[in-house]
């Protein structure tokens, strides 16, 4: 029934935990039925509640919810409303709950039955999700397979807006303060060494995610294994993080995934130039994943 849809007030009073889902940067998700009529007639729901008493996350967690609560695309996880507990003190944001869950899991199980055509299908939704986020001045920043749910065998949508960062209207690039426990297997040069983010260090990402969606998120070719064994073999003391924008200097890239077209590959590359402004937009990618498409 449609009045269910748009609700935007949860009473905790009808929250009924089912399980957990996962963790994410500063929360939990939990799998939860609204159930106010208390026959289990009720919609299942994903609510992410915020890590107690940690004053900080509290504004991030507000801006969390207000961007997501500002995105409307078929290819970003719905927002469904906010469950405020204990007298409004602690709230939780809720969204609708996608059951066949995130990417990576959703390859491992399907393997399969999942050709490159249907990647495809799932790398162009991705980028137009990213191209309606760029459209609305927003940076994701935690592209990755992880952070993509699967809705359908057919449709995909991007999640996790906890990073995610709004371009001031006057720069092209966003500068993180606190750079935090940084994915930086996912992250572009200048987001490691400057801690700049923009619409083109979300290209760089997204082909990290291209990689993965090609590799079937097998674990054992996944981007972290496969930079550490390049950086493994030359560890002076450095960083990490140092040794990775090394290798990157020296232009090695993440391998072609087994099996992966030659074409989706230069594709990979192309969103890794060095340079941000080497990369192409989401709309080139988005017209060439379509080309590839058609053939
Ligand atoms: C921390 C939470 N972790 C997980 N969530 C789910 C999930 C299934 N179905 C879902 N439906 C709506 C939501 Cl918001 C999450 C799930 N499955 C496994 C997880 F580890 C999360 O948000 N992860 C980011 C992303 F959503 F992209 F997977």
């Amino acid at each position: 029934p449609s009045h269910q849809q748009d609700q935007s007030v949860y009473e905790e009073r009808h929250l009924r935990y089912i399980s957990p889902l996962g963790k994410g940067n500063f929360g939990s998700v939990e799998l939860c039925r609204y159930d106010p009529l208390g026959d289990n007639t009720g919609e299942l729901i994903a609510v992410k509640k915020l890590q107690p008493n940690k004053q900080s996350n509290l504004e991030d967690f507000q801006k969390e919810i207000n961007t997501i609560r500002s995105l409307h695309c078929d290819y970003i996880v719905k927002y469904r409303g906010v469950c405020y507990s204990m007298g409004r003190l602690s709230m939780s944001l809720v969204m609708e709950y996608l059951p066949h869950g995130s990417l990576i899991g959703y390859l491992e199980k399907n393997r399969q039955h999942v050709n490159n055509r249907r990647m495809l299908l799932f790398a162009s939704q991705i980028c137009k999700g990213l191209e309606y986020l760029q459209s609305m001045r927003y940076v994701h920043r935690d592209l990755a397979a992880r952070n993509i749910l699967v809705a359908s065998d057919t449709l995909v949508k991007i999640a996790d807006f906890g990073l995610t960062k709004i371009i001031p209207f006057d720069k092209e690039y966003y500068r993180v303060t606190h750079p935090g426990e940084s994915p930086i297997f996912w992250y572009a040069p200048e987001s490691i060494t400057e801690s700049k983010f923009s619409h083109k260090s979300d290209v760089w990402s997204f082909g990290v995610v291209l990689h993965e969606l090609f590799s079937y998120c097998e674990h054992n070719c996944n981007p972290k294994r496969l930079y550490m064994q390049e950086i493994g073999n030359d560890m002076q003391g450095l960083s990490i993080s140092m040794h990775l924008v090394d290798i990157l200097k020296d232009n090695w890239r993440l391998p072609a995934p087994p099996l992966c077209p030659p074409r989706i590959y230069s594709m990979m590359t192309t969103c890794w130039g060095y340079s941000a402004e080497e990369r192409p937009t989401f709309s080139t990618l988005g017209d060439q994943i379509e080309t590839s498409i058609q053939d």
